[in-house]
């Protein structure tokens, strides 16, 4: 069964749930906090209580895959699981990788994460453009034909990412912007938009100006950084302009705190999806 559109999925999913993404991170500190341990059987019971808690609810799920990978193949496995019940209950599910090598390897992960033939096949998958956005060409060729998404980071939500994202190219232009120069291009002619994302966090301000980006890429922002990290929904509208409508806001630790009870974890979710939505409305006239 072929997918429709990335783009397509997840502008109905935002739609139909509100735009908000939560992380499924299982930190070895949230670990200890739910009172499990910091092994297999604590990661396992983490995973499962949080895509239980909110895969029938919020539009993307993005499981950080670091934190699974250090578990070894049983992780992995944990992983597996967790991407296919997430799916099975309704949400999207984007996988944070963050891979970026040269093409021929790209093509790997590519294949690892958009080829639905993979265990780990997942909506969408986050890649890193520091080899080049032409090296992401495996990635982005297999998401359209396997209807799947690719999140190209733009402008990190950490301090130290304007070094390489704010840097400026012969022709003027920083390599944020360049970024979102190529994600337009790809997204061109989308309709209701496209499957090329970029990640902008949600905690840059000003600093979105200073990296001269153009944020009109026809194309979803998945904006970390709210919670833990210090943004606030209510930073949307001031951090994203007209280009809010467009927006997949990320908590992670700020609901996964909430846990282990079920109950919890909802509720957390559900007022960071009211203060999203009341966030979107008061800064999007075009939002519809
Ligand atoms: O691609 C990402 O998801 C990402 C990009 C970015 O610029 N900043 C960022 O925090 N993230 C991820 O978003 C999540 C943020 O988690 P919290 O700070 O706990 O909400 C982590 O999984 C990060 O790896």
């Amino acid at each position: 069964m072929t997918l429709e559109p990335f783009g397509t999925r997840l502008r109905r999913a935002m739609d139909e749930r509100g735009p908000l993404c939560v992380g499924i991170d299982p930190h070895a500190s949230l670990l200890a906090d739910w009172g499990l341990s910091d092994d297999i059987v604590g990661l396992e019971r983490f995973t499962h209580t949080v895509v239980e808690a909110l895969a029938d609810r919020v539009a993307v799920l993005k499981p950080q895959s670091a934190f699974f990978e250090r578990f070894g193949s049983r992780g992995i496995a944990v992983l597996e699981r967790a991407v296919a019940d997430a799916r099975e209950a309704g949400a999207l599910v984007l996988m944070d990788a963050k891979r970026g090598d040269i093409g021929s390897t790209m093509a790997a992960y590519a294949a690892t994460y958009l080829d639905p033939a993979s265990p780990l096949f997942s909506d969408a998958v986050t890649v890193s453009p520091y080899l080049g956005y032409g090296s992401l060409r495996p990635a982005l060729d297999l998401a359209r034909e396997s209807g799947t998404g690719v999140f190209v980071l733009a402008l990190t939500s950490n301090p130290e990412g304007a070094e390489v994202q704010h840097a400026v190219r012969a022709g003027g232009a920083s390599v944020a912007a360049t970024m979102l120069d190529h994600l337009r291009a790809e997204n061109a002619g989308a309709a209701p938009m496209g499957s090329y994302g970029a990640v902008v966090g949600a905690t840059l301000g000003d600093s979105l100006a200073a990296a001269g980006a153009d944020l009109a890429i026809n194309g979803p922002l998945l904006a970390p950084g709210i919670g833990a990290q210090g943004a606030t929904a209510a930073d949307l509208p001031k951090v994203f302009g007209a280009a809010v409508r467009d927006v997949v806001p990320n908590v992670s630790r700020g609901v996964l705190r909430h846990g282990p009870d079920v109950a919890a974890l909802r509720e957390s979710a559900g007022r960071f999806a009211d203060e999203v939505r009341a966030a979107v409305e008061s800064g999007g006239p075009t939002a519809g």
